[in-house]
């Protein structure tokens, strides 16, 4: 049974990494050391292109492939589901308790596994288009309540029916604990004035969303149908939609975010994939009216992710929890996203990141963004280690995490962190 397998390598109980995760990032073992695929395993990373130097992947899909020779997971994610599952058996045979290969050869153990304090973080993989949706209904009405006035009109008569996204900007995808400098821009015209001003902005926001990494893409002119989605995507990571709420109001229609978005998002370093995450598959809610045939499931799912955020002022010795939601309440799935997304034909590649949208339950305590839980400024947030916000200032730490509870083992995904530093002038 999977919940008892072991590993010769130490994992403190309630670890976010144990044999039953193993997820996937890109780290350099030591500063002048090149960029490398790795798993997670208790406080350690194991190296997977020292294994494959030693021929240890030995399944018919990886023992000819340099995927673990470059520098990003593009290559291994392209590779599909039967590849990531051969890898997997592999990974947690070579890893287990009982296993002599890695665990009784002490040269290759101590040159493929590091301890995690000593591994420097990369981008998990080169990404080429970046795609934020927008499908959390408890979100979509607090923000259109918010934006638009009244609750009535908050929802979109298309919300129902789309899966509504926005084009992303790629090159501002950043990893967890790079800091996120305050943006300038425009913002509406203050009371009396006509002309809108020009400033760093005062509504600084995060977003809690999570973000799937697309594995096997599709050619330009077809499509992914609803039910075959699962199969192109390789996993989840948490990431950060980091918002300037005064520019995104003052340029949103009709097109969209645009610069109140792209001066920064943020995703956490290590990659769940779909198979550690099967333990937690659940119901997703039901759709209300039911979905076109061509977004309709035959098998419905989510998962069920614990998700918190929690914010650390500057000099403060702790962080305050400030939101508690869970990936499964999103309304749309990412498998009616990715089917969407492809449906008029639009190819994706292995590496493109879809994001959730901002994750949104059904009470105060789980809003996922600050617009949201200030009422768009009008009410304090009290912070439970002292101070007060509404917006982020200068010097704030927005630390998120999620972990998932399994039946003796935790499946977790480190954190998403990103510090705001004062507009450069
Ligand atoms: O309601 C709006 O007009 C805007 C909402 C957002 O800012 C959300 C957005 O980026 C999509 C999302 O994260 O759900
Ligand atoms: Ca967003
Ligand atoms: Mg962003």
């Amino acid at each position: 049974m999977a919940s008892m397998m072991k590993s010769f390598v130490d994992v403190t109980p309630g670890s976010q990494f144990p044999i039953q995760n193993l997820p996937y990032g890109v780290f350099r073992p030591s500063a002048g050391a090149s960029p490398r695929p790795g798993v997670a395993i208790g406080e350690s990373v194991l190296d997977l292109s020292v294994l494959a130097d030693a021929g240890l992947f030995k399944g018919p899909l990886l023992a000819k492939s340099n995927c673990f020779s470059q520098t990003s997971l593009n290559a291994f994610m392209a590779l599909g589901r039967p590849a990531w599952k051969e890898a997997r058996t592999t990974l947690q045979k070579l890893l287990s308790a009982d296993e002599p290969t890695l665990r009784d050869n002490d040269t290759l153990r101590s040159k493929a596994i590091i301890p995690m304090s000593q591994a420097k973080m990369e981008m998990p993989a080169v990404i080429g288009d970046y795609t934020d949706f927008f499908s959390s209904k408890e979100h979509a009405v607090n923000t259109g309540t918010l934006f638009r006035g009244s609750r009535e009109l908050a929802l979109p008569p298309n919300w129902v029916h789309v899966p509504i996204g926005y084009h992303g900007r790629a090159s501002s995808v950043v990893l967890s604990g790079t800091d996120i400098t305050r943006p300038r821009g425009q913002t509406s015209p203050p009371e009396g004035q006509n002309g809108p001003e020009f400033k760093p902005s005062a509504l600084l926001d995060f977003e809690l969303e999570m973000a799937v990494f697309v594995g096997p893409g599709n050619q330009l002119g077809t499509t992914v149908s609803v039910d075959d989605a699962a199969q192109h995507i390789f996993g989840f990571v948490i990431m950060n939609d980091w918002s300037a709420r005064d520019i995104q109001k003052w340029e949103y229609i009709p097109l969209g975010p645009f610069l109140g978005k792209s001066f920064g998002t943020t995703i956490s370093p290590w990659i769940v994939t779909m198979e550690a995450l099967e333990p937690f598959i659940c119901d997703a809610p039901e759709q209300d009216p039911p979905a076109l045939p061509y977004l309709t499931e035959k098998k419905r799912f989510t998962y069920d992710i614990p998700l918190q955020v929690a914010l650390k002022p500057e000099g403060a010795s702790k962080a305050s929890v400030i939101c508690n939601s869970n990936f499964k309440y999103l309304y749309w799935t990412v498998c009616q996203q990715l089917a969407h997304h492809t449906v008029n034909g639009c190819n994706l590649n292995p590496g493109d990141l879809l994001a959730s949208g901002t994750i949104s339950g059904p009470d105060d305590g789980s809003m996922g963004s600050m617009l949201e839980q200030s009422m768009g400024g009008r009410k304090d947030i009290m912070l439970e280690h002292g101070g007060s916000r509404k917006f982020l200032k200068d010097g704030d730490e927005v630390v998120m995490t999620a972990v998932c509870q399994g039946n003796g083992f935790n499946v977790g995904f480190g954190a998403c962190t990103g510090k705001i530093l004062p507009v450069k002038m």
